[in-house]
């Protein structure tokens, strides 16, 4: 009797999991989210969906709400009012979820190493209090080989250029297990040499089945770059592919005067964000 109860239970959570990752399923799925802060909304009335294996760009002015964003997908914010769901269910109860916070947040004259920084990705797997096992500390020596920071492992971050600095916070992701990243403008303050770097590496994993999501403010990178971009100015402007999300009209709503556009003879759009003054909604 007791293992038949057994077999039915490992099977309902089979099922349970099966369904969790239909693939028709969205893994984010925002209903109506709102946000409010003291100073006033940043999110009103948010609805979109984004799928499994997807590499989305959110973009926006300053102050678009694109890191309240982020941070409510993760579950470190709660909305006012709507919510988020992955795979149906609250931020964290079926998969894992990473959010990087932008560079500039990262007090980085802090005294850990790489490699300590990585391990602090299993802290949710192992626990505050427990040491890493053998496994852990196998699943972070890949996370670095993956993003090619094995010969830095034991430098201090105060000590890597700012590519690396992003590698590193990926290779934290990876160690978590993440299934959906969250990049709040990893690109920023990058050569093209790292910019390059960090695409090819975003490219690989999004082939490995991970869903990638990255704010950035370079309109011209994430149309080149980004299979569907998701333009945000407190409320949802547009959610598609570049071509579907660049019009005048979509840029217009989302950026006032603060952007160039110039229409090229070939008919592209070229565009330029003047917006990091800390402006604000159009
Ligand atoms: N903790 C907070 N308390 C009060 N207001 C906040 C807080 N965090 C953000 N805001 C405000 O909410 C709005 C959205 O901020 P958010 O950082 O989400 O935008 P963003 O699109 O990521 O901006 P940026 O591109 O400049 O990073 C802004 O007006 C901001 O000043």
């Amino acid at each position: 009797m007791a293992l038949m109860r057994e077999i039915r239970q490992v099977r309902w959570s089979l099922n349970g999991y099966q369904s969790a990752h239909d693939t028709r399923q969205p893994i984010v799925h925002a209903i109506d989210l709102t946000v409010m802060y003291e100073s006033g909304p940043a999110l009103e009335r948010v609805s979109f969906e984004i799928y499994k294996g997807e590499r989305v760009a959110v973009v926006g002015p300053n102050g678009a709400g694109k890191s309240t964003l982020f941070k409510v997908i993760a579950g470190i914010l709660q909305p006012t009012s709507g919510r988020i769901e992955i795979y149906g269910g609250a931020p964290g109860e079926h998969i894992c979820v990473a959010y990087v916070p932008q560079r500039s947040v990262v007090d980085w004259r802090f005294p850990v190493t790489v490699y300590d920084v990585v391990m602090m990705g299993r802290v949710g797997r192992i626990g505050l209090l427990r040491r890493p096992g053998r496994d852990d500390h196998r699943i972070v020596r890949q996370a670095l080989e993956r993003v090619g920071l094995s010969d830095l492992a034991s430098r201090q971050i105060a000590q890597l250029s700012g590519g690396q600095q992003q590698r590193m916070f990926l290779a934290r992701a990876l160690a978590q297990e993440a299934e959906l990243m969250l990049l709040d403008e990893p690109f920023t303050g990058l050569d093209l040499p790292s910019q390059n770097e960090l695409l090819a590496l975003l490219e690989r994993l999004q082939g490995e089945g991970i869903t990638i999501m990255v704010s950035l403010h370079d309109l011209n990178l994430a149309a080149q770059q980004f299979t569907r971009l998701l333009l945000l100015n407190r409320t949802l402007i547009a959610l598609g592919t570049p071509q579907d999300v660049l019009n005048t009209q979509t840029l217009l709503a989302a950026y006032g005067g603060h952007l160039h556009i110039v229409s090229e003879p070939t008919g592209n759009l070229v565009l330029g964000d003047t917006c990091c003054d800390g402006g604000g909604h159009a």
